[in-house]
């Protein structure tokens, strides 16, 4: 019998994590036992993932060129198919299969299951078909999460004509995170956090970021996860971390840290 105590459930707090395409080839012990904190924690759990690596041996395999200009990649018309089948056919039921034989309940879905990414072209004179969201369809996520099912992403948006496109990985955590009003999004990545001189920073602020591009210490696939991480912050995100697999490295904070005497 439903009550409607059930039926006005309030929303759960979640996570949002997005594996980054170097981390999707094994994840480890300790990935797994911070996941399955989280959740006993009460946290529901979205990942989101990339996988420019194996785009990039598609890519190869076929002979299509591509490029990337500040870590967005330039996709063609013949890329754009390969993209999506890397993602769709071959990283997300890979992803989904191992978080499943590891006891967590996920399900894979890109942006065309009921329109869950609607995306348009981020500019197609510059970098073709590359999208930008334009809405999430936090009602499935909802209704998954309800459940116990954690959704697994790929970063595949569709136009309301049916076209795919690319768009990255990190973009598309930012834009979930957002919509569903997380309470942290964490972008783990083969790096443990932001390096500048040799030496991983524990903390980061919008000023810090924005400099560190500029004088061209943050680069290509660290730039879209900066971006992501600044742009989430201001819309009022608690919490934003770019870490490894063991969740270790740069929390990113909106307040400039008190200097300690
Ligand atoms: N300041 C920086 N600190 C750490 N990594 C950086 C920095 N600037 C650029 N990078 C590069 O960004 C990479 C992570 O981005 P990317 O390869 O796109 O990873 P992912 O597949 O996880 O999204 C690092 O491996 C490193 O080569
Ligand atoms: C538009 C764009 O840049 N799309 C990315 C999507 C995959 C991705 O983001 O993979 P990582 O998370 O491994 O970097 C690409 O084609 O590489």
């Amino acid at each position: 019998m439903t009550t409607s105590k059930s039926m006005h459930h309030t929303a759960r707090k979640c996570i949002v994590i997005k594996l980054g395409g170097s981390t999707l080839e094994g994840l480890n012990n300790a990935f797994f036992s911070n996941f399955k904190k989280f959740q006993e924690d009460g946290y529901d759990i979205i990942i989101t993932h990339g996988g420019g690596p194996a785009i990039n041996r598609e890519l190869a395999k076929q002979q299509v060129d591509s490029h990337t200009i500040n870590g967005i990649r330039v996709t063609s018309e013949d890329a754009i198919d390969i993209v999506k089948s890397a993602l769709i056919s071959q990283v997300n039921p890979k992803l989904v299969y191992e978080l499943n034989k590891a006891g967590i309940s996920a399900i894979g879905l890109s942006g065309f299951d009921q329109f869950l990414l609607h995306a348009n072209y981020l500019n197609k004179e510059k970098y073709g078909y590359v999208g930008e969201v334009v809405d999430v369809n936090t009602n499935l996520l909802q209704t998954l999460l309800s459940q116990g099912i954690v959704p697994v992403i790929a970063c595949v948006g569709v136009t309301m004509d049916g076209q795919a496109l690319n768009i990255n990985g990190d973009t598309v955590a930012s834009s979930v995170a957002l919509a569903m009003n997380a309470e942290s999004l964490l972008l783990v990545t083969d790096v443990s956090g932001i390096r500048i001189n040799d030496e991983y920073q524990q903390q980061a602020t919008p000023s810090n970021i924005e400099k560190w591009i500029e004088d061209g210490q943050i680069y290509g696939g660290m730039i879209p996860k900066v971006q992501g991480a600044v742009q989430v912050l201001n819309a009022g995100i608690p919490s934003v971390q770019i870490v490894n697999d063991s969740l270790l490295g740069t929390n990113i904070t909106i307040q400039e840290l008190s200097k300690v005497k």
